[in-house]
């Protein structure tokens, strides 16, 4: 089967959902390819229960459809799906799931983007043309696990963030979350509301924020440098928390948002975990150093008992592993080579929507700046 279009797009998240939007605003013909058999899978698939928006909906709001009047300032998950399958309808989107991009390269002949996909449905390969190619597969497409010596030898649970649904099946079980980025934090934080013995562990300096100050941030950065937006949430976050080295956390000494800007990192969003810690329901541990059938050991030598052990260690791109010419756009782990504003547009027709490192918001300038220069090329040349 082979199929052409104008834009094929790779992944059914909200980044190749609004794009894919925004292209059917301007009448540009797109096709939407999906591994999985819905769109927004992460949302619907592979995220817990308890989840909620971290940043008010004035900042997760996607293009030309705002959030219902009556939906809370930090909207649910299911609030989320329900307004994402509402623009996937209004703006008529229709992903095709089930399709597993395999390769996909620059013809340089035909001048155009030859997509390889494997149809889980009919086990067949398919071959999608388009003149330019939209990756929108994301920056959490895979399951980061590190390497830890004897970990094939434990018999306890062992999950990724992305498996975690509740606390209800751990309770009065000993749990090791391992990484503190938001999911971790907010797991350690639901185990132990369900009466789990839980545990995190911290390695690198992190921020440690509250979502009302992460909302003051967000409104001060459309007026000020992030510079200076930086020293208030550092100065607020001491105030609100004091000094929480005493508990394994140190601040790194560049600011939150710089660093959600230039490196991976997004600062946690605390939901009530740093309390938790502070009156001793949740165990701090350093990095750990050994697994074996039950025990896990740590750098300070300590060595505990776990059933569960909960890799909350992030994610990563896996546009390397399919892409054969990249125009230039990506490094080697799958993300952008240049920085924000400049990351989003390649050579001979390719984008990237939704590895800009700055949620929903940057997704939506992504998708539109995208549909706007396909749309300004495909009218450049109609006219010469
Ligand atoms: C738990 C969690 C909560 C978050 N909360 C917020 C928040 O509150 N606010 C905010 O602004 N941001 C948030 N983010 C960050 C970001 O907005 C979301 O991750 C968002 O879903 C990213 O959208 P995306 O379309 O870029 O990627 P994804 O949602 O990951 O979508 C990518 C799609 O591509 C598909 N795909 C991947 N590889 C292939 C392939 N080879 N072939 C075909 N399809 C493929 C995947 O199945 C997936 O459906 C959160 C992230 C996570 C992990
Ligand atoms: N409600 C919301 O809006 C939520 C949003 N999110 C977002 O989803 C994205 C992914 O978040 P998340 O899943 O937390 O992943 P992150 O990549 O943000 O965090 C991964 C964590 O794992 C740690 N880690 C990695 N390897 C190791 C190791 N070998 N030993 C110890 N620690 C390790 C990292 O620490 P180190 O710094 O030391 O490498 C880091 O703390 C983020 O942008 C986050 O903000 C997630 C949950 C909820
Ligand atoms: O939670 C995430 O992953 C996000 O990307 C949301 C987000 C975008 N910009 C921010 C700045 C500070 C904290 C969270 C975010």
């Amino acid at each position: 089967m082979k199929q052409e279009t104008v834009v094929v797009i790779i992944g059914a998240g909200p980044a190749g959902v609004v794009t894919s939007a925004c292209l059917n605003l301007l009448s540009v013909p797109n096709v939407v390819l999906e591994r999985e058999d819905c769109s927004a899978s992460l949302w619907k698939k592979r995220s817990y229960d308890r989840l909620k928006l971290h940043l008010a909906k004035q900042f997760c709001e996607l293009p030309y459809m705002p959030f219902p009047s009556d939906a809370p300032t930090f909207v649910t998950k299911n609030g989320f799906i329900q307004y994402l399958d509402n623009y996937i309808s209004h703006f008529n989107v229709n992903p095709l799931h089930r399709r597993i991009v395999e390769s996909a390269s620059f013809d340089v002949r035909l001048g155009k983007w030859l997509v390889g996909a494997k149809n889980m449905l009919s086990n067949e390969v398919e071959e999608y043309v388009g003149s330019f190619l939209v990756v929108a597969t994301g920056e959490n497409s895979e399951c980061f696990i590190p390497e830890v010596s004897g970990l094939d030898s434990f018999k306890g649970k062992k999950l990724h963030s992305s498996q975690y649904k509740s606390g209800k099946n751990f309770s009065d079980k000993d749990v090791l979350v391992v990484g503190c980025g938001n999911s971790g934090m907010e797991i350690a934080y639901d185990l132990s509301n369900w009466g789990a013995q839980a545990s995190i562990v911290t390695r690198n300096p992190v921020h440690v924020l509250t979502k009302e100050m992460v909302q003051l941030g967000m409104t001060l950065l459309k007026f000020m440098p992030c510079d200076y937006v930086d020293n208030v949430m550092m100065m607020l976050s001491k105030l609100k928390y004091g000094d929480l080295s005493v508990y394994g956390f140190r601040r790194p000494a560049k600011g939150p948002f710089y660093q959600k800007r230039a490196t991976s990192q997004t600062p946690v969003i605390d939901v009530g975990t740093i309390d938790k810690i502070k009156n001793g329901d949740i165990q701090v541990l350093p990095s750990i150093t050994k697994v074996t059938e039950d025990m896990v050991e740590f750098q300070d030598r300590r060595v505990n008992h776990f059933d569960v052990v909960i890799f909350a260690t992030g994610y990563k791109s896996t546009v390397q592993k399919w892409l054969k010419d990249d125009g230039g756009l990506f490094n080697e782990d799958g993300m952008p080579k240049k920085s924000t504003p400049n990351h989003w547009k390649g050579e001979n027709g390719i984008y990237c929507a939704g590895f800009s490192r700055a949620g929903l918001l940057g997704i939506s300038n992504d998708a539109k700046n995208i549909a706007n220069d396909v749309y300004r090329i495909l009218c450049e040349k109609r006219s010469t």
